[in-house]
């Protein structure tokens, strides 16, 4: 199948990519809201909530439908809400405390079980939530169809917590995965599969920064398959559209002919 290299949005400084990224969730919200009357966004950990800030602001604090938001995490850490690693702390802290979104609506994992059954209840629950069509599904596999995954990168091409050469990137069945050995501290974590991230209807991929260019090189110049498969380079939305926002460090080892473009 061919590679879907999807769209390059290429910034001059962090701030434009800021501002451009705030544009593109509120216009996927609103079209989304207008055609199934919610929002089913899924976020990441890291960077990714700083960079998302602008949405806090005038005029999208006012302008966006907020009571029509579902939040999910396409990743987690198996820490208690308030551990400063939480990703849904992160995120309570940095946006969803900025703006009134409805707080049954925010569907964070249960951290007080191990980790193998918060990825067990969290599948249950997004479960639930397709039968009710809060989350669509998708029409060629039986995952859900996320209106919007937000995916970060680490420097060693990791997303959400799929990391290389680790085994819950074959996972096929499930939804939601479990690993116990992130290279990455803390080592407990619940992830979507890849299954599920390629079933979105919208996949935006956010990097900035130098640390982060030779993946972003691998994931979107054509290396061939003898290249290192690293995570990101599996995220292949099957119908969906995939989005990257870079800064131009983040951009500054890809070839030409993506540049160009
Ligand atoms: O551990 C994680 O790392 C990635 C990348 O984080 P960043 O700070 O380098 O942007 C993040 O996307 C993921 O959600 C998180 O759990």
């Amino acid at each position: 199948m061919a590679k879907n290299t999807g769209e390059l949005r290429i910034h001059e400084s962090v701030d434009e990519l800021r501002t451009d990224l705030a544009d593109y969730v509120a216009e996927l919200s609103e079209a989304s809201v207008k055609e199934r009357g919610v929002f089913a966004i899924a976020l990441s950990g890291g960077s990714l909530i700083g960079l998302m800030g602008k949405l806090c602001e005038a005029p999208y604090n006012k302008t966006v439908d907020w009571s029509k938001w579902y939040i999910f995490w396409a990743d987690e850490r198996v820490v208690a809400k308030n551990h400063a690693d939480s990703n849904y702390k992160l995120a309570k802290d940095g946006l969803l405390s900025k703006v009134p979104i409805i707080p049954s609506h925010v569907h964070s994992i249960n951290d007080s079980v191990s980790a193998e059954e918060a990825a067990d209840d969290y599948e249950f629950v997004i479960r639930q939530l397709v039968k009710t069509r809060v989350v669509s599904v998708s029409e060629i596999s039986d995952c859900p169809k996320f209106d919007l995954i937000l995916l970060g990168l680490g420097s060693d091409g990791h997303v959400a917590s799929l990391f290389p050469n680790h085994s819950a990137l074959n996972e096929r069945e499930e939804w939601v995965t479990f690993i116990t050995d992130s290279p990455k501290p803390p080592p407990e974590r619940i992830t979507f599969t890849l299954p599920v991230i390629n079933s979105a209807s919208n996949v935006a991929v956010v990097v900035t920064g130098e640390s982060k260019a030779e993946s972003v090189h691998l994931a979107i110049d054509d290396v061939g398959p003898d290249g290192p498969l690293i995570p990101v380079r599996m995220v292949q939305p099957a119908m969906g559209k995939l989005v990257w926002f870079l800064d131009k460090l983040a951009a500054s080892k890809l070839e030409d002919s993506n540049l160009n473009k």
